[in-house]
C-alpha cells in the first residue's frame, strides 16, 4: 500500500529550478532512500513530502492531498538538518520534553532509546558537553521516539563512526519490522545499500528510481 505519492513536484528558487518533476511513491512499512551528492535536492524533496515548503505538483499522504499549514495526515518523526536540542538539558530531559507531547510514550521507552544509542542515562551530562556524534544520535532518538507511522531522517550517519552506523542499520530495520515507514536521505552509498527497499537517485533536482 502506498503511504506517500509525489507527482511532478517542481520548485524554483530565485529563478533557479531546484526540483524538476519529481515523482515517486513511498510504500507502507518499507525503507525508501534518497541518494545524491551535496546540493542535489534531497532535503528539499523531504521538506516537500512533509508539506514544509511550497512546490508545484501534488503530494498525497494516505491519498489525502497535502496542504501547507494543515495537520499532517499521519504521525511523523523527523530529523532534518541539525537536531533541535536544548544544550542545558541532559539527553533524558530532551527526550522527556518531547515524550510529554506524545501520548503513550513512557519513561521506559526513553531509557530504552538511551541504551540503544549508548547515550548517558537519566542524570547524565548536559547536551552541551556531547560530541557531534552523540548529538546526532540524540537527534535520531528524537525522531524515532514513539515509533511514529512515518520516520524521516536526513543524513542520519553524519558524524557517526562505523560501529554506530552498523547499529543504526539494525535499528532502522527493527523500526520497519515494527510497522514504521522510513524515508532516509544520505550520500553514504554503503549505508543506503544496506537499508533500502526502494532507492531514489537525486541528481540536480531530478529523481530516478534505481
Ligand atoms: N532557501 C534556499 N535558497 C536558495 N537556494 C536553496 C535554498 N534551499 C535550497 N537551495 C538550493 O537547492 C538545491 C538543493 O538543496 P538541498 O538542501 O535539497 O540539497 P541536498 O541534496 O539536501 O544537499 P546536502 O547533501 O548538502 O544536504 C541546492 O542547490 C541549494 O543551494
Amino acid at each position: 500500500m502506498t503511504l506517500i505519492q509525489l507527482s511532478t513536484i517542481s520548485k524554483t528558487i530565485r529563478r533557479q529550478p531546484v526540483l524538476r518533476d519529481v515523482s515517486f511513491t513511498v510504500e507502507q512499512q518499507t525503507i525508501t532512500t534518497l541518494e545524491g551528492i551535496n546540493g542535489s535536492g534531497k532535503t528539499l524533496i523531504l521538506k516537500a513530502m512533509l508539506g514544509l515548503i511550497k512546490t508545484r505538483g501534488r503530494v498525497t499522504v494516505n491519498e489525502i492531498p497535502l496542504r501547507i499549514g494543515q495537520r499532517y495526515p499521519v504521525q511523523a518523526g523527523i530529523l532534518i538538518e541539525a537536531p533541535s536540542l536544548i544544550e542545558e538539558f541532559s539527553a533524558y530531559k530532551n527526550l522527556k520534553l518531547l515524550a510529554n507531547l506524545m501520548p503513550g510514550v513512557t519513561n521506559q521507552d526513553i531509557v530504552q532509546l538511551l541504551h540503544q544509542f549508548q547515550l548517558p542515562r537519566e542524570n547524565g551530562a548536559k547536551v552541551k558537553h556531547f560530541s557531534l556524534g552523540m548529538k546526532q544520535k540524540l537527534g535520531i532518538a528524537q525522531a524515532t521516539l514513539g515509533q511514529s507511522e512515518l520516520i524521516v531522517l536526513d543524513e542520519p550517519t553524519n558524524a557517526l563512526d562505523t560501529e554506530s552506523i552498523a547499529a543504526l542499520i539494525t535499528y532502522l530495520q527493527s523500526l520497519k519490522a515494527a510497522g514504521s515507514t522510513l524515508v532516509v536521505a544520505s550520500h553514504d552509498h554503503e549505508f543506503v545499500s544496506a537499508i533500502s527497499d526502494k532507492r531514489i537517485l537525486v541528481e540536480a533536482g531530478t529523481a530516478y528510481e534505481i
